[in-house]
């Protein structure tokens, strides 16, 4: 179970500061990623329902400004699903519903843009089942927390490895069911010790999280990073799924949306390389510590759910 922040020895004050500002700016910043694709037939898993999957074709932003970007994905029979984008920490969130049984799953959600996804929920007529985190989350908090506690019956969930607090802590191998789809837990460890990625039953789409990255992956300098745990990972865990899996990241800073194994494996300029090659890369990105990295860890912890 999520507790209240107060047993993690919070800085209450600090975040509901935070919170707010970014409450303030949410309407602006937040904006809506939807791709549409045609769908195609892919195999299937026994004990898995068909899932169709498609050519993207992505609508990129123009200009400048508020923008709800015009794209929606509906991959075939049975499956829905959104892309979902945050601009102040470039999350994607990722919403998967049953057409039939219209029970629902959210990947990875933001706390400042919760309303939003109850919004399409509730528009799409889903209830939402599990709001799952992909790890431990240090650039946002999650919006695991708020979400249970706007739509009843929801339960969130993070990995065991994670060392959060959640209704559901899971490990390699097991699933999150939707309807008659389901999404079956890989580990991914190396960015964090709780990073998994998410595939679909029928191996058509994996959620990454924050291991791989389109061109690129996660860091590896906190938490409990190790740049060749993350090595391992991607190569055994996500480069083994079928060249046309469909690859969804937690993040892009670059206006890209999804990829391929068969793309990764021949393109990411990091994961192509040999493993002391890609140890001296991540050693030496330099990048600047993430800006909410001291407020979001800790309440990640407890799922992000604190009185606000
Ligand atoms: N500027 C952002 C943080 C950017 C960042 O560090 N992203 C992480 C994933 S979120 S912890 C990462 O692993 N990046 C890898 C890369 O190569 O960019 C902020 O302040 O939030």
């Amino acid at each position: 179970m999520c507790m209240l922040l107060g047993h993690y020895c919070l800085n209450r004050q600090a975040l509901l500061l935070q919170y707010s500002v970014l409450n303030t700016v949410r309407p602006a910043l937040a904006r809506t990623l939807i791709l549409r694709t045609e769908g195609h037939s892919r195999g299937i898993l026994a004990g898995f329902a068909h899932i169709n999957t498609g050519t993207d074709r992505v609508t990129q932003p123009r200009g400048t400004g508020i923008r709800h970007y015009g794209v929606r994905m509906e991959p075939g029979k049975g499956l829905i699903f959104r892309q979902l984008f945050e601009s102040i920490s470039s999350t994607y969130t990722y919403l998967l519903g049953d057409k039939e049984t219209k029970e629902a799953v959210l990947i990875d959600p933001v706390l400042e843009t919760v309303d939003r996804d109850v919004k399409l929920i509730e528009e799409l007529g889903l209830t939402l089942k599990v709001a799952a985190n992909t790890h431990c989350h240090a650039d946002h908090i999650t919006g695991t927390g708020l979400l249970k506690k706007k739509l009843y019956g929801c339960k969130s969930a993070i990995s065991r490895l994670s060392g959060a607090n959640a209704d559901i802590l899971f490990s390699e191998g097991d699933h999150i069911t939707f309807g008659k789809h389901a999404l079956t837990v890989r580990e991914t460890p190396g960015h964090t010790d709780g990073c998994v990625t998410f595939v679909l039953g029928d191996q058509s789409m994996a959620f990454t999280g924050d291991a791989l990255l389109i061109r690129g992956c996660g860091r590896t300098d906190f938490q409990q990073g190790c740049s060749k745990r993350l090595y391992e990972s991607v190569h055994q865990k996500i480069f083994t799924l079928p060249g046309h899996c469909l690859l969804y990241p937690a993040h892009d800073y670059k206006g890209q949306t999804v990829s391929t194994v068969e793309e990764e494996k021949k393109f990411n300029p990091r994961l192509t390389k040999t493993l002391d090659e890609f140890v001296h890369i991540m050693a030496n990105l330099n990048l600047p510590k993430p800006a909410q990295i001291d407020i979001a860890v800790p309440a990640n912890l407890v799922c992000g759910l604190h009185e606000v």
